[in-house]
């Protein structure tokens, strides 16, 4: 089956996404997403210039070689822009395939390793008490996990903290907006908010959190001793992780659970934490980890050392990574939780997608495939806009992580 032609949908229904479309000279055709969000452009790029004319006449069914070929090939190895291209190929590579199969993508992976994928949603509010209801309202609609971040006072721009409505979106400005951070104040906060969400939600609620890369390896150590009491689902992202080293660090003083890798783009990123036991999921996705054949081999790393995969889904990955990442997550033998913040209904309609909700659980459902496809007419109505990701300052002014 030979791949006739390869393009590159750049479309904005509410934010940018990027789609590779690939088709072949059977008629099949498959998708994979491409977004690596504030810098989508360079991905574009990346494809149009130097992927797609090393795939033409490529045969698709051969998605291992082509993989080696374009990440070997490179010389420039890893990267989120490449790995992001190779993802959304090897993707659509994978849909090709299960669509020519006749078959849903999970069943050639392996088949259903279980019913239905465990999601978390977001709930967030301008401050505590806010985000005990919104914690109340995922429930009522059916989650069985749920993030909470919490305004935090004193601070503009608390991260996870949506200017309202069930959409967070935090790439909305033409250049990046400058919010506020003040570690002190956060650390005196985010114990009250999960202390008042158990009194209220009780304990069966799974509940997790996401630092975002903001405390020193200390600092966050102090924060997992602090959640202990309200066990967590998970405490993400505690502390930039250029430095692996200081996850022991955390570790040695707080048995709360760590999520890392949401930034990670190939194996040897996650290689050292998984080894070393220092992480208990690993947040890695399809588009920004080179697609569902690297991120087989990353999970089948993390399963020798019981560490269990909790896959990216903020709104910024496309609904065609989300389908792919339903399939590969009901799979997946060591499967822990998967990321879903609910896209908007103009996305959703531009995506027309086989994926289902129900019961705290998404299903990818049986169409052949990944079951996610692009609607390009409806597509082009929503033209690219420049949107960038916030930045983060200290109250002196000093530039933090946002
Ligand atoms: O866990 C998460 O979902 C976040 O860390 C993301 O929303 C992250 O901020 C965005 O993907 C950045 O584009
Ligand atoms: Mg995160």
């Amino acid at each position: 089956m030979k791949i006739t032609s390869a393009r590159v949908i750049v479309t904005c229904p509410g934010r940018n996404f990027v789609t590779l479309k690939i088709e072949t000279d059977q008629g099949v055709h498959g998708i994979g997403d491409a977004t690596l969000n504030g810098r989508e452009k360079a991905v574009v790029a990346y494809l149009e210039d130097h992927l797609i004319p090393l795939l033409i006449g490529r045969d698709a069914h051969r998605i291992e070689d082509i993989w080696q070929y374009l990440y070997r090939g490179a010389y420039w190895r890893r990267g989120p822009v490449t790995m992001a291209a190779i993802g959304a190929v090897d993707t659509a590579l994978w849909d090709i395939k299960a669509k020519a199969a006749g078959m849903p993508l999970y069943q050639l992976l392996g088949g259903a390793s279980r019913d239905g994928v465990l999601v978390y949603g977001h709930a967030n509010g301008a401050d505590i008490e806010q985000t005990v209801d919104e914690v109340g309202r995922y429930i009522d609609m059916g989650y069985r996990a749920v993030r909470a971040q919490s305004g935090i006072p004193g601070v503009k721009g608390a991260y996870g903290v949506g200017k309202g409505g069930m959409y967070y979106e935090p790439a909305d400005s033409t250049l990046p907006e400058e919010t506020l951070w003040d570690t002190s104040r956060y650390l005196q906060t985010a114990p009250k908010l999960f202390e008042r969400l158990r009194e209220v939600h009780g304990p069966d609620i799974e509940l997790l959190h996401d630092v975002h890369h903001r405390l020193s390896p200390i600092e966050a150590a102090r924060l997992g001793k602090a959640l202990e009491p309200h066990h967590l689902f998970w405490m993400e992202d505690c502390t930039p992780v250029e430095n692996q080293e200081a996850f022991r660090l955390v570790r040695q003083h707080t048995v709360t659970p760590l999520a890392v890798g949401e930034i990670f783009n190939s194996i040897h990123d996650c290689r050292e934490l998984i080894q070393n036991q220092l992480i208990d999921y690993i947040r890695t996705t399809v588009v920004h980890a080179g697609g569902i054949t690297q991120l087989r081999q990353i999970a089948g790393l993390a399963a020798l050392y019981q560490v269990r995969t909790g896959c990216h889904g903020a709104t910024d990955l496309s609904p065609a990574c989300m389908g792919a990442a339903l399939h590969f997550d009901l799979w997946v033998p060591n499967f822990g939780i998967q990321e879903y913040m609910r896209h908007t209904p103009e996305t959703d309609a531009v995506f027309p997608h086989a994926y289902t909700f129900k019961d705290g659980y998404l299903h990818p459902g049986d169409a052949p495939g990944t079951g996610v496809d692009i609607d390009e007419s409806l597509a082009a109505k929503y033209p690219y806009e420049p949107k960038q990701l916030p930045i983060a300052r200290l109250t002196d002014g000093t530039l933090w992580n946002w």
